[in-house]
């Protein structure tokens, strides 16, 4: 469980993030959503430690990452996947070469055991036998299932998708979302998505928090979100004739 207490975060005299508080349960896929500009990347960054939040704590399973030193940091490091927006695959590098490189890093594995842990990923992400192919060589889709494997790579407790459906179509989005939530829930991973996608929302937020102008102004189930009086979180998840037209279903 990761749990984030007061998050402030200011940059110069401006604050982005005002004092927000959550948990993030395991085997639970939790999204942040808001606009454009709502401080979702910012809080991201703030709990894997890219950013130092101005103050508040952020908790990994008790223990307090906001008052660690930088060695402390790294066990917890270990711990996280992260996918980033836009896949992040080092180009010159070969799809196996990509996955292996976190446990290059952090493990004293054989090159046996490295190369038997990339092919159980690319086998879990429906990419097996892609190991020799360079990221110029796949498709969008295939690429996000890349940087899947990538992530769990060292079997994570955490894992972080910084928009992962951007640049996808539709249906691709959907597979990428059911590949995300079956391993959260087959790993018990403590998962955390950011995301403006509608559908990852209606489809997979079992945890969904509401950020507005760096605020948290709602938090609850997909099931609630139909039903909440919110206005923001209405005038963000509703705000085409679609949606509009779809919640009278809901
Ligand atoms: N490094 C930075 N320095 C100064 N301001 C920043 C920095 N990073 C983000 N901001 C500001 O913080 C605010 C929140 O940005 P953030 O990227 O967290 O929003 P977001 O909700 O992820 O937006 P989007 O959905 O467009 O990616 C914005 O006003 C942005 O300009």
């Amino acid at each position: 469980m990761i749990e984030i207490i007061d998050i402030r975060k200011s940059f110069d005299d401006h604050e982005v993030l005002s004092g927000i508080s959550a948990k993030f349960e395991p085997g639970d896929n939790n999204l942040i959503i808001g606009g454009s500009g709502s401080g979702k990347t910012t809080l991201l960054k703030c709990m894997v430690g890219l950013h130092e939040p101005t103050s508040g704590s952020v908790i990994y399973d008790g223990r307090d990452f906001t008052k660690m030193n930088f060695e402390q940091r790294i066990e917890i490091r270990k711990e996280i996947g992260m996918l980033f927006q836009g896949s992040a695959l080092f180009d010159s590098m070969t799809v196996q070469e990509n996955i292996m490189f976190p446990l290059n890093m952090f493990t004293e594995q054989s090159f046996e055991e490295k190369m038997d842990r990339v092919n159980f990923c690319l086998d879990r992400v429906n990419l097996k036998d892609k190991n020799k192919l360079f990221p110029a060589e796949l498709s969008g889709g295939m690429k996000k299932r890349v940087g899947i494997a990538r992530a769990i790579a060292m079997n994570p407790k955490y894992l972080f998708c910084d928009e992962p459906n951007s640049g996808l179509d539709p249906k691709t989005s959907i597979v990428i979302d059911d590949l995300i939530n079956e391993i959260t829930e087959e790993y018990k991973i403590t998962t955390i998505v950011v995301t403006h996608d509608m559908n990852s929302v209606m489809g997979i937020g079992e945890y969904i928090l509401f950020l507005h102008n760096g605020k948290k102004y709602w938090d609850g189930t997909n099931k609630e979100i139909a039903h909440t009086d919110n206005k923001e979180l209405n005038e963000f998840v509703f705000a085409s004739k679609f949606m509009e037209a779809a919640k009278e279903k809901l």
